[in-house]
């Protein structure tokens, strides 16, 4: 429960719907309460003019009073007909207030969680799986908002009912009030046992549910795979065992759904039972009037329902604190990566590495040892290295997706941390290894780092990644949808879009993380040249695993196990006729063996 407290802030904020709707559960509740001694008066009506209606037999009086009764028997039905009216009105305006309630805080609380999303760490993401991330700000939310809107509103429902019921039925009598309640508390222990079976059922089916949705969806992707290799019918075989475990978990749901009415009926029939023969007996001994007796069965009959709901109200707050508690784990996770609130500055894109280690917090790898150069604003550095030599690592660290281990990462001679994170990242354009476009249309998602979209630049973006002439030649051009309902874009014009995003951005140090690999070298010659004259006068960063992309950088760093094992210009490492001499004489060799 203590987790639920976490919304006590949004009650707080939305006090002016929840007070009223408090109010209009109580005058609900007034209303639905009143009709009950409105019908004991009538019963005790017709009981006591009966008799006197016989005893003018053949008179002309009988007319009158038999009149008279049914105008008073009218104006009764009449009564109550307004109570339920009213009633209905009251509650309208109760699931006016509190269900919007429970609405408005859902949205509130869905916005957080994604705002708080956007704030964590890379790491952070690494850590924890998509599905499991996705579940907290649509299933949890879903969940917790059932506590705030159904369970708050049919638990003071509850209270109140009951506070008024209880009191008018003792106020009648004792011993027929204690009986007629003795079997509310079995119905609503019995109806908690049920619905807690029921949800721990449903849960199970809802695990099997998302199981077989994650197994189509993967069976989905790679369904070239799956061809390939022939196992459609091995794939087939198992959805049917996936499905046939759905089914039984569903079946044993509807079994014990089952029960929950015949039990609720049941056990609200007997107190309706036992209100009428031990109302009886009070009757004969002249305690009540048969009258009390047909407001005591409206009494029982409207507290069946607040009692089903008890049990209900109860095992939804449960599933509640459970949520809430797993969305509270993310909400207070903080990002490691702290962002300072220092001024927004120009940088000129001086980059120093000074004994820099990193090693991943989640894996425990450590991808750099200990490495140190630096580049002068406007240089072009490149880095080669075998795979899994720590490359990418650089370019995490120099986009502070991660913060070092131990060592120093210095911008313009500024520690990296001390910066202000958007305004530094706002300045560094970034393309992935791992190729990420949007479902969104091509313009989109090279202008991606604007909100306004300027044409001019986007082409010009897409010229200098060497991908024009291939957008142009879609029939919508720039506006052509990519991703799951648009074009298949093949693996070189993605990263060719990847690579004009970062461009459009015109940002002062350009990070190129292997992003040349899936162009043939005619196209990576064309797109080094065009980015020759982006490049000019900005730092960049170029990962590749080519000789032939990086030998004109005005640096190259060779990176072997998280070392740097040599650094030089192109002329120099040939020089020295060791790792880089030994990698490009390979290199030379398989291309002159993929000619002949
Ligand atoms: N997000 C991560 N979490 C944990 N370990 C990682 C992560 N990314 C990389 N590593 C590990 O760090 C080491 C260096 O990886 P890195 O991606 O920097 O190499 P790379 O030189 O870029 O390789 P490649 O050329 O194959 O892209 C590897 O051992 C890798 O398994």
């Amino acid at each position: 429960m203590k987790h639920l407290a976490y919304l006590n802030k949004y009650f707080w904020k939305y006090r002016w719907r929840l007070i009223p709707g408090i109010l209009f559960v109580i005058i609900s509740n007034i209303f639905g309460v009143l009709p009950a001694p409105v019908i004991r008066l009538s019963f005790d009506l017709v009981t006591e003019n009966i008799s006197i209606y016989h005893l003018y037999h053949g008179f002309e009086r009988q007319k009158i009073i038999y009149n008279l009764l049914g105008d008073s028997l009218l104006l009764f039905g009449a009564i109550v007909l307004l109570m339920a009216v009213l009633r209905g009105l009251f509650l309208f305006f109760m699931r006016q207030t509190i269900i919007l309630m429970s609405r408005h805080i859902e949205y509130d609380l869905k916005n957080e969680i994604y705002a708080h999303y956007q704030l964590l760490s890379l790491a952070f993401y690494r850590r924890n799986n998509t599905g499991d991330l996705m579940n907290r700000v649509t299933e949890d939310v879903s969940r917790v908002r059932m506590y705030l809107g159904p369970s708050i509103m049919y638990a003071i429902n509850t209270a109140v009912l009951f506070l008024m019921v209880i009191y008018a039925m003792l106020l009648v009598n004792v011993r027929l009030a204690i009986f007629s309640l003795l079997p509310l508390p079995v119905l609503a222990l019995a109806i908690y046992l049920v619905n807690t079976e029921i949800n721990h059922r449903s849960e199970r089916i809802q695990e099997r549910l998302s199981g077989l949705s994650s197994f189509v969806q993967e069976s989905f992707s790679g369904i070239r795979v799956i061809k390939s290799y022939v196992r459609e019918n091995f794939i087939t075989g198992s959805f049917r065992t996936e499905s046939e475990a759905y089914k039984t978990d569903s079946l044993s749901l509807v079994k014990v759904q089952a029960l929950f009415y015949p039990v609720m009926l049941l056990l609200a029939g007997m107190s309706t039972l036992i209100t009428v023969y031990v109302g009886g007996i009070e009757v004969m001994k002249g305690n009540i009037t048969a009258g009390n007796i047909a407001e005591f069965i409206v009494y029982v009959n409207l507290l069946t329902f607040p009692v089903l709901s008890l049990g209900w109200v109860t095992s939804l707050i449960q599933r509640a604190a459970a949520s809430q508690k797993r969305i509270n784990e993310y909400l207070q996770t903080v990002s490691e990566i702290d962002q300072p609130k220092a001024p927004e500055i120009d940088i000129k894109g001086n980059i120093e590495f000074k004994n820099v280690s990193f090693t991943y917090p989640d894996t425990g790898i450590t991808a750099l040892k200990e490495v140190s150069f630096s580049v002068a604003p406007g240089e072009l550095i490149a880095i080669i290295g075998r795979t899994g030599s720590g490359k990418s690592t650089i370019a995490n660290l120099l986009m502070r997706m991660y913060d070092c281990t131990s060592g120093e990462i210095l911008i313009d001679g500024k520690p990296i941390q001390t910066l202000n994170l958007e305004n530094y990242r706002a300045q560094t354009g970034f393309v992935p290894q791992e190729v990420f476009l949007f479902s969104d249309t091509i313009a989109n998602n090279i202008a991606f780092s604007v909100d306004k979209m300027d044409m001019p630049r986007v082409e010009q973006a897409a010229r200098s990644a060497a991908v024009y002439d291939n957008i142009a030649a879609f029939d919508e051009g720039f506006l052509t949808m990519i991703g799951e309902r648009g074009v298949t874009l093949s693996g070189g014009q993605k990263q060719r879009v990847s690579i004009a995003r970062a461009v459009f951005k015109q940002p002062k140090i350009l990070i190129f993380d292997d992003c040349l690999s899936a162009v043939d070298t005619k196209t990576e010659e064309e797109i080094l040249n065009n980015l020759g004259e982006v490049m000019r006068g900005r730092t960049s960063l170029l990962i590749a695993h080519r000789i032939s992309t990086i030998k004109n950088a005005d640096k190259i760093i060779v990176l072997d196990n998280g070392k740097i094992v040599e650094q030089g210009t192109h002329n120099e490492l040939i020089n020295l006729k060791k790792v880089y001499f030994e990698l490009y004489e390979k290199q030379l060799l398989e291309e002159s063996e993929s000619v002949n």
